[in-house]
């Protein structure tokens, strides 16, 4: 049992008198129970510990002559008709082999390629030139591959509101087959977090930059357990152990080599491990500017680079000298070369020494049988159907966003808006129309820019999550996106609820059920259309600070082609009032409350229709406007789910 593991939670022990006692999480007897039920519980958590012992199949990694190219300095070109945009070369060719039960560290200075050879190994590389061959079995990365892979990013992608237990519920529920019942899954989640010696913060947040939560590395633990609950065959850890203390890197880089053992296959990246840790892998990759210096076991190492002449004159941490080797430093021999110069010699060595080396190991086949076809079948389809997919992510965003969703700020804000314009258009009634309808363009246009303000920053904000989940083959896009918009909209809805109910009265409209609920109607239908709108923004943009500034021209545009500010809209810029769904509402809630024949006191004690007030004139065409924005409805979003169809998913799933 590893230091990080506490006794799996319901172990079933039988005492010399044959009577089967079940041992809580703190190690406690329970009770004691039949002994069928211990059999069933002792299968499953025999099943759960499983995870960590045993890899349900084994993949070797192959990869070879890795090059990958970006093309860069296209902004530059933009501004600057002269400058060509240039060829970058990430990685320059780099081969390996790891096989299961293997560890991979690879190491290299900031810039050397770690990320982007993890990356592409791992099937996620979306843009770029990707070179070479990379197989699994022999065979390419595929839809099977790729639910039977875990990648652990750099930054832990977490729900920061979410307990410890709750994130590894949610992915289990999410991830793991729809053979398993819910109760199962549960208690692979909870395996997950006593095996990781997750036990003692299992009900603590997660956390975030602005909000105390789970420690560095129990956060890291809680990422890699995301990835272990589906038992994957193949890991990548982008630097699982950066930023956290020596000892709690030990440990989960102990814990990663015991998941090795138990027949998977693990790459990591790893910044400057301490000769502790060098230790523990099986193989270590050296990267230098995109190209490999060294490629083979760790135990080897240090003899390669010595019988090519560089060996430190004092002991020192392998780690430590084969970086300084990267960088170009070596304080013993070849003093009379720059940094260029020793990393050009290292670059031959290993084309000269390594290379044909490493490409036989290559060619020495012994791949293992892929996964049973049960297992294929299982990894092919999505592991849950639409709806189940739908109502976790559901849940899982209601419970994340509650915080922000019903926020007290945000209830603050739309009352006191409410309460100004109330009390500023206290009881204005017919003798004051201008102002009424003043009353109805400020409405339409507060229930534009509010909702579409609110939703341009749902998409930026669960962009990383999407392409970590989606890239993991988790759910449908279609899924998530309905998830998404649904869990905002209930407070989307309460809020112009409060307001038009807090206005209408105060205001002094007409008094009357059938006005009061057509304007009701058509602000809420607004704010959906408007959630639309600002959805499609963020979707498209991906920048909050982006999306911010192009929401505020748009929003700014459609007011003044809304109809109140300019009533007679030149000719070629017609097509805009058409677009503005400022201008449809606002017609619409002059609809609502003003009828043909009306009248209403205008100058010299006279009285007029209020169809001929200048507004109102032009409320025609009202079924037009609640088709223009039933069409905005649908197109908004349409825009939205299709440029998050460039998120995560790399390749088509079935
Ligand atoms: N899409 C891209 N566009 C431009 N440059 C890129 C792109 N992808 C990678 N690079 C460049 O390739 C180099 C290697 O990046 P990579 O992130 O793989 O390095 P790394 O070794 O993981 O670094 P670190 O240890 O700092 O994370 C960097 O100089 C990076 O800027």
């Amino acid at each position: 049992m590893s230091p990080l593991q506490s006794p799996p939670r319901g172990i079933a022990l039988e005492d010399c008198r044959g009577v089967n006692n079940l041992i809580n999480r703190d190690g406690a007897v329970e009770g004691k129970t039949s002994a069928v039920m211990v059999d069933v519980e002792a299968q499953i958590q025999d099943e759960n510990h499983a995870i960590f012992k045993k890899a349900k199949s084994r993949v070797t990694l192959k990869f070879a002559d890795v090059v990958y190219k970006v093309t860069i300095g296209q902004s530059k070109k933009l501004l600057n008709k002269n400058t060509n945009s240039e060829e970058k070369l990430v990685l320059k060719g780099i081969t390996g082999v790891v096989r299961p039960g293997e560890m991979l560290a690879m190491l290299g200075p900031s810039g050397s390629g770690k990320t982007t050879l993890l990356t592409a190994l791992g099937g996620r590389l979306v843009s770029g030139h990707l070179g070479g061959a990379i197989t699994y079995n022999g065979k390419p990365f595929s839809t099977t591959m790729k639910r039977n892979t875990g990648f652990v990013t750099q930054d832990d992608v977490l729900y920061p509101h979410l307990t410890v237990t709750e994130t590894l519920v949610y992915t289990a529920l999410l991830r793991l087959p729809r053979t398993l019942t819910k109760e199962q899954k549960v208690q692979k989640a909870d395996a997950v977090i006593n095996e990781l010696g997750l036990s003692k913060c299992r009900d603590s947040i997660i956390g975030g930059p602005f909000l105390r939560g789970v420690s560095g590395g129990e956060r890291k633990r809680v990422s890699i357990g995301q990835e272990m609950l589906m038992n994957p065959s193949l890991l990548f850890l982008d630097e699982p152990t950066s930023g956290l203390d020596s000892t709690t890197a030990q440990r989960i880089v102990h814990t990663l080599r015991e998941l090795a053992e138990g027949g998977r296959t693990v790459l990591m990246t790893i910044h400057q491990p301490s000769s502790r840790l060098f230790y523990m892998f099986h193989k270590v990759l050296l990267l230098s500017d995109g190209n490999p210096l060294y490629f083979g076991k760790c135990s080897s190492a240090m003899d390669y680079f010595s019988n090519i002449g560089f060996s430190p004159s004092v002991p020192m941490n392998p780690a430590d000298f084969l970086l300084d080797l990267a960088n170009g430093v070596s304080m013993d021999g070849f003093q009379e070369l720059d940094q260029t110069g020793i990393k050009q010699t290292l670059v031959s060595a290993y084309k000269t020494n390594l290379s044909e080396s490493v490409k036989s190991d290559l060619a020495d086949d012994n791949e293992y049988n892929e996964w049973s076809l049960d297992d294929q079948k299982q990894l092919k389809r999505w592991s849950n159907t639409w709806w189940g997919q739908f109502s976790v992510l559901f849940i899982r965003g209601l419970k994340e966003r509650k915080h922000e969703t019903f926020n007290v700020m945000k209830v603050l804000q739309v009352l006191s808006v409410g309460i100004m314009s109330g009390l500023l258009w206290w009881h204005s009634d017919m003798s004051h129309l201008q102002d009424q309808v003043g009353f109805f363009n400020f409405s339409a246009g507060f229930w534009s820019y509010f909702p579409a303000f609110e939703a341009i920053f749902t998409i930026p904000q669960e962009r990383m999550m999407l392409e970590k989940e989606r890239s993991s083959g988790m759910y449908r896009l279609s899924s998530f996106f309905m998830a998404l918009t649904l869990g905002d909209l209930p407070m989307q809805l309460v809020l112009p609820t409060i307001y038009y109910t807090l206005t209408y009265w105060m205001a002094g409209l007409k008094p009357k059920p059938g006005y009061f609920l057509a304007g009701f109607f058509i602000t809420l239908y607004n704010v959906v259309c408007s959630q639309g709108l600002g959805l499609a923004i963020g979707a498209v943009v991906m920048d909050m600070k982006a999306a911010t500034v192009l929401g505020a021209i748009i929003s700014l545009v459609f007011q003044l082609a809304g109809g109140y500010f300019v009533q007679n809209i030149p000719t070629f810029m017609k097509w805009l009032k058409y677009l503005s769904l400022i201008r449809h509402t606002f017609k619409l809630l002059l609809g609502s409350q003003y009828r043909p024949g009306e009248t209403y006191p205008c100058a010299d004690n006279k009285t007029c229709l209020v169809e001929d007030f200048p507004p109102i004139k032009a409320i025609g065409g009202q079924a037009a406007s609640i088709i223009a924005m039933a069409i905005m409805f649908v197109g908004y979003r349409l825009i939205a789910y299709l440029a998050l169809m460039r998120i995560g998913a790399t390749r088509k799933l079935n």
